[in-house]
Parts: C-alpha cells; sequence; structure tokens
C-alpha cells in the first residue's frame, strides 16, 4: 500500500482565507493585525523564508514590516529594537528570524520580547504556560502538524506518538502538544540507542532531526501517520526531509511532503498566532 500524502500547501490555503476574514473584521474594528520580522544577517535561506512570511501577512490584508539588519549588528541594539516594537501599538506580533549570529545570546533577544507579542512561542513564560496546559501562543510548527493530524482525523487519544529530534522549537513543544491531546509520547534524539525499537512503535511519528533522510521506511510501523518536518537543501538544489519519502510512503499510512507540507503550515499557524494577539489587544482595549 501507498501511503496518502499530507497536502498542508492545500491545508495552509484553507486557514490563510480564515485568517483573511478574521483580518478583514479586526480592521473594521479599528485593529489591523501587524507582524513585525527582523532579520540580522543575510543568510539566503532566512532571506526568503522572512520575505515569505511577510507576503503571507500582506495577502492576508494584515499589516507587516520587516527589518533588516546587518550580520555585525551589536545584541544592545537588536534589544532596542525589539524594546520600540513591544511599544508600537500597530504592531501585535513580533518574531525575529533564528539563528541569530553568533555574537548574539538567543535567549536574552527572545526574552526581551513581550510575552504577548511572541507568536513564535518561544518565550520561556509561553513555553511554561504551554508545559502546564494553559497556552498563550503555541510555537507555529508543532501548532501546524497538530492542525494537519485533526485534519487528517488521526486518534490521537492512547496513541503512540514519536517525536524524534528534542529542540525547544520544534520536538519539546510538540512532545506537550501531543501529550495534551492523549497520546503516550516518547522523545527521541539523535543518539537514542536503537532509535528503530521506538520509530516502529510510532502511530504519529515526527521526525525534526536536521539530518537529510535519517528515517527510512523500514523504521516506521505499518499505517503510521509520519510527519516530516525537516527542511534540508542538497548539494543539486533541490529539497529533501529528514525522512526517506520513497521508503517511507511504502510502508505509512500518510505522509507529509518536502516542500509542500509542514513548511507552509508553519506559516499560515504564524498568521494565526499574530491574529489572535490583535483579537486580545483589541478584546482588552474594549474592556
Ligand atoms: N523565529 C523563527 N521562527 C520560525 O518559524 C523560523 C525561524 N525563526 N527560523 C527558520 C525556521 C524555518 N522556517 C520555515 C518556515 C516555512 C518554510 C516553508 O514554507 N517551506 C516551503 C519551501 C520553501 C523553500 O522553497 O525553501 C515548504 O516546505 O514547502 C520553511 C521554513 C521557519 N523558521
Amino acid at each position: 500500500m501507498t501511503a496518502r500524502i499530507i497536502d498542508g500547501a492545500a491545508l495552509a490555503r484553507t486557514i490563510r482565507t480564515d485568517v483573511a476574514r478574521r483580518a478583514e473584521a479586526l480592521t473594521a474594528q479599528g485593529v489591523k493585525p501587524g507582524l513585525a520580522v527582523i532579520l540580522v544577517g543575510d543568510s539566503p535561506a532566512s532571506q526568503v523564508y522572512v520575505r515569505n512570511k511577510v507576503n503571507a501577512c500582506e495577502q492576508a490584508g494584515m499589516h507587516s514590516v520587516l527589518e533588516k539588519y546587518e550580520a555585525g549588528m551589536s545584541e544592545a541594539e537588536l534589544l532596542a529594537r525589539i524594546d520600540a516594537l513591544n511599544h508600537d501599538p500597530d504592531i501585535h506580533g513580533i518574531l525575529v528570524q533564528l539563528p541569530l549570529p553568533a555574537h548574539i545570546d538567543p535567549h536574552r533577544v527572545i526574552e526581551a520580547i513581550a510575552a504577548a507579542k511572541d507568536v513564535d512561542g518561544f518565550h520561556i513564560s509561553n513555553a511554561g504556560l504551554l508545559m502546564t496546559g494553559q497556552p498563550l501562543f503555541r510555537p507555529c510548527t508543532p501548532y501546524g502538524v497538530m492542525k494537519m493530524l485533526e485534519h487528517e482525523g488521526a486518534e490521537l487519544r492512547g496513541a503512540e506518538a514519536v517525536v524524534v529530534g528534542a529542540s525547544n522549537i520544534v520536538g519539546k513543544p510538540m512532545a506537550l502538544l501531543l501529550q495534551a491531546a492523549g497520546a503516550t509520547v516518547t522523545i527521541c534524539n539523535s543518539k537514542t540507542r536503537d532509535l528503530a525499537t521506538h520509530t516502529r512503535r510510532a502511530d504519529i511519528l515526527v521526525v525534526a532531526t536536521g539530518r537529510p533522510r535519517m528515517i527510512t521506511g523500514a523504521q516506521i510501523k505499518p499505517s503510521a501517520i509520519v510527519i516530516d518536518v525537516g527542511i534540508n537543501r542538497l548539494d543539486d538544489g533541490k529539497l529533501c526531509g529528514d525522512v526517506d519519502f520513497d521508503s517511507a510512503r511504502e510502508v505509512a499510512g500518510a505522509i507529509t511532503p518536502v516542500p509542500g507540507g509542514v513548511g507552509p503550515m508553519t506559516i499560515a499557524m504564524l498568521l494565526v498566532n499574530t491574529i489572535e494577539a490583535a483579537e486580545r489587544c483589541l478584546a482588552q482595549h474594549s474592556d
């Protein structure tokens, strides 16, 4: 049997249409949702991603600001820009593109963003709220994965879910969201001994390791739902995931492609989080 392909690009379009409707309603009430994206340095991949984010905002009728700075920008200068955006009433969401140059401490930068504008959901306060079951902003990539699983009609209660990769931005929040939905969650990493014994038990397998094609069909349970968070650019310029798509699709029940899977959903959920921030802002001011 060949796996069903989970079309993240199509689901992302549907979500963005709904975002546009909510943006219009907010604008009519005097609050145009606004996102600020800060890019430090000129990595070509980051340039593409931040442009995609800003274009997605414009398409949805939202306000967006893209601030680009040279790689040599000091940490103090960046913190001053964040402080200004924290106080800017036209901006409801702030995203500082990661990774940052090595001389800037990413923790200090993330903690400087007002938690109510932290649409990435990376601030310790948002991480703590998520961990204790009172999420304010769910990190965009895991949030998008949950939307795809919901769209698939996946039964998460009682399911075995395995997350490969334990980063603060994907693996850890992913595990928390799956656990909150009633799954039994195992978090693995690249050093996990006999990784395949874990992955082969997974009804839901989420792979976010940054290692091209590291999970193959032989490591997947027949009929499992496989979510590939990886985006790796190969020497020939093509993109591939952390899952070996060709062998995996012969075993899995459903699988996300790269590109066109998790990536577009990440951007869609960034817009959703920005809308939610603006809606909260309106609710506060109409009290
Ligand atoms: N503070 C912060 N927040 C982020 O959310 C964040 C970040 N930093 N740093 C970098 C990663 C990466 N990321 C992607 C989002 C969408 C696609 C995406 O739409 N990908 C398309 C392909 C795009 C292409 O052709 O390169 C796809 O998978 O179909 C990819 C990558 C967000 N990130």
